[in-house]
């Protein structure tokens, strides 16, 4: 087709279409980058994006009814009835609809000016893109201005123009069916059951729209038809999720703040706790209507409140234990769910598990404090009763840290603890971590990127590489192995008590490259066949080191691997100038602060918890096998796998 030879215009063969192609192309490659692997939960992610567009167009108060349908094939048709994607054509590319655009670009979207959409779970603009690269059929159709438009993909390629099929006298909206890639999702299919959990989720979380759930698969007792319009909001979420269990309020502490009018932005939170003896606490929490698994500025801003709230009734009611209380008997006591919406979030990652815009924190906390402090007061009942069950959950805690505390003073003492550990001053266990560093000299950087009081370190030298596959009466003898367990202050194999254990998480820091990825490897499977209880009490993680760190005038970004790094130099920084890559070979390389920023600080670091998959035989070797693989790619999939385990209970 190229045509300078021939001489003839080049038509259809134009630049535009070049970058839809390469466009895709790294999201079919890729898909761990854009859809977090190609698992289970990868699978129904797929559908969270198209319903989050759908959710985003019922927010923005253009559509009032969705429609969720899991079709016999495995396909699954998603119906709004708001505006419709738009299908005439693009400015950018005249021959093109903006349909097209949309579903066959990267970073295609209306959501980034907050003209068309005020506060949307959209963001990046690749969702719907990214779906239709992983299908293998996708049909989108679009009923505007009484015409019904129709345009066909298959793996993100268009298998023809947008096109007119008839009329639609009484009906607007978006109608997207797809069918998920086996090539790329293998075996995996839909759970009806996770499904429905995610379609009535979103129903709670905006009371403004209707959605009907349709399922021509049967999955237990899942119904095959339902309609979910929840008009109490979080609060009879709440009341569903925690059943008959008895509650310390009688009804849940819940509420509405619009941001627009207490404090003049856009957004608005919701949110409802309660207090229960029968079971553990646990926050679920959204932005937008996305689920934020790993919390994020608007859960502090929530936790914040309800501390100080409780803490200044405790004094008002000369309850003087009260400020005993902690941030974390807060949340391993109360039954929380947390949804704010605001404009233009800030998420953490591509699969957006964290929030990280910092107003949220300021805005969340000021709107719940006043309410609590109002609901405090009017059921003084229902408060007396959340403060006894908190300061004696605080007083518990104490009793606890403080037996802890006198345990492993007693411990130190027998001790003998390894000349090259630096061990942090605090003199509890609790919140402590141990880095088990490669070599002396990331333990150097390591020296100063730490937390002196909660995070040590344990430089271990190259040659531990020889023996970690060993027998135990081999390791035993191992002046390297005897250092580790003495920093960790337990024994190997049948000597091994957790009770001992001198520090709460476990961490494998290692380089962001194939021989730390082998070693790192190596030590997780010693841990695993000398000290399996450690993983299983989840207290084995492995940090996540940067490749790369790109700044373009005043941004910088740190990135995981070189895909995550292509991505951001196709979309830029955000910054003035050209960007400017450095490649991190070691994190000795890394100056403190850049090590503490990216790697060790919990504020900001990612972490992995390492878990044992007990249903997949020889998941072990194989975990093996892909951290010790060349592929970061493999890695990211391991990261997110591992992901999923954590956040099951949110999807
Ligand atoms: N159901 C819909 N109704 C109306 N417009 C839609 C719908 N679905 C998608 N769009 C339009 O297509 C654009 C691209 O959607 P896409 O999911 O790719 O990105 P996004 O929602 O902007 O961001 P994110 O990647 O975070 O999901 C949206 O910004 C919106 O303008
Ligand atoms: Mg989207
Ligand atoms: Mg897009």
């Amino acid at each position: 087709m190229t045509d300078l030879l021939s001489g003839q215009e080049p038509t259809e063969y134009d630049a535009s279409s070049i970058e839809v192609l390469e466009g895709l192309e790294p999201v079919r490659k890729r898909p761990g980058m854009y859809i977090g692997g190609t698992d289970e939960r990868a699978l129904h992610h797929m559908v969270a994006e198209v319903l989050d567009n759908s959710m985003d167009e019922a927010v923005a108060g253009h559509a009032n009814r969705i429609e969720v349908e899991l079709n016999a094939d495995y396909s699954v048709t998603i119906r709004d009835n708001g505006r419709g994607i738009p299908i005439d054509p693009h400015p950018k590319f005249p021959d093109k609809s903006a349909l097209e655009v949309i579903l066959c670009t990267l970073h295609a979207g209306g959501k980034f000016s907050g003209k068309a959409y005020q506060t949307s779970g959209g963001l990046h603009g690749v969702g719907a893109s990214v779906v239709n690269a992983l299908s293998d059929s996708m049909v989108v159709q679009v009923a505007r201005n009484r015409e019904l438009f129709e345009q066909r993909f298959s793996r993100g390629i268009p298998q023809g123009p947008v096109e007119k099929i008839g009329a639609a006298p009484n009906r607007r909206g978006t109608t997207v069916t797809f069918h998920a890639d086996e090539q790329i999702f293998g075996a995996h299919r839909f759970k009806p059951a996770r499904l429905l959990k995610m379609v009535r989720s979103k129903a709670y979380l905006f009371s403004g729209v209707e959605i009907r759930w349709k399922s021509e698969i049967e999955d237990g007792d899942t119904p095959m038809e339902a309609t979910f319009h929840f008009p109490g909001g979080l609060a009879d979420y709440l009341r569903e999720t925690l059943g008959k269990a008895t509650t310390y309020a009688e009804n849940p502490f819940a509420g509405t703040v619009d941001f627009q009018e207490r404090f003049g932005v856009p957004g608005k939170v919701e949110w409802a706790i309660n207090w229960t003896p029968a079971r553990d606490g646990f926050i679920q929490s959204y932005c937008n209507t996305v689920p934020t698994p790993e919390g994020g500025t608007h859960e502090s801003g929530f936790w914040a409140a309800i501390l100080k709230g409780i803490r200044a009734y405790g004094e008002l009611a000369n309850n003087r234990k009260a400020k005993d209380i902690t941030r974390d008997d807060l949340i391993t006591g109360g039954c929380a769910l947390v949804s704010c919406f605001i404009r233009e979030p800030e998420f953490v990652g591509q699969t957006k598990d964290r929030l990280a815009t910092t107003e949220a924190q300021r805005l969340v906390e000021n709107a719940v404090r006043d309410h609590f402090d109002n609901w405090l007061a009017a059921d003084t009942k229902s408060a007396g009763a959340i403060l006894d069950f908190l300061v004696l959950r605080a007083e518990e805690r104490m009793r606890r840290k403080q037996e802890k505390e006198t345990a492993r003073k007693s411990a130190t003492k027998k001790l003998r603890l390894p000349g090259k550990l630096t061990d942090c001053t605090s003199k509890s266990r609790e919140g402590t971590e141990l880095f088990i560093v490669e070599g002396d000299s990331a333990g150097g950087s390591g020296k100063g990127a730490r937390n002196r009081e909660k995070q040590a370190l344990l430089p271990l030298k190259g040659k531990i590489l020889n023996v970690l596959g060993a027998a135990s009466s081999k390791l035993s003898t191992n002046a390297e192995i005897n250092d580790l367990c003495e920093a960790l202050g337990v024994g190997m194999g049948t000597k091994f008590n957790l009770d001992d254990l001198r520090y709460d998480k476990i961490i494998i820091m290692t380089d962001a490259d194939v021989d730390g990825a082998h070693i790192a490897s190596l030590l997780m499977t010693f841990f695993f066949t000398q000290m399996r209880p450690l993983i299983d009490a989840g207290h084995l993680y492995l940090a996540c080191p940067p490749l790369f760190r790109l700044t373009q005038g005043a941004k910088r970004v740190y990135c995981l691997d070189e895909a995550e790094k292509n991505m951001w130099l196709e979309k830029g920084l955000g910054g003035k100038g050209k960007i400017d890559v450095s490649r991190f070979k070691g994190l000795g390389e890394m100056d403190a602060k850049d090590l503490k920023e990216t790697t060790m600080d919990p504020e900001t670091r990612k972490l992995i918890r390492v878990t044992v998959d007990e249903d997949v035989p020889g998941e072990t070797g194989d975990l093996v096998e892909r951290l010790m693989g060349k592929k970061p790619e493999m890695r990211f999939a391991y990261i997110q796998q591992n992901a999923q385990f954590v956040e099951e209970l949110d999807v």
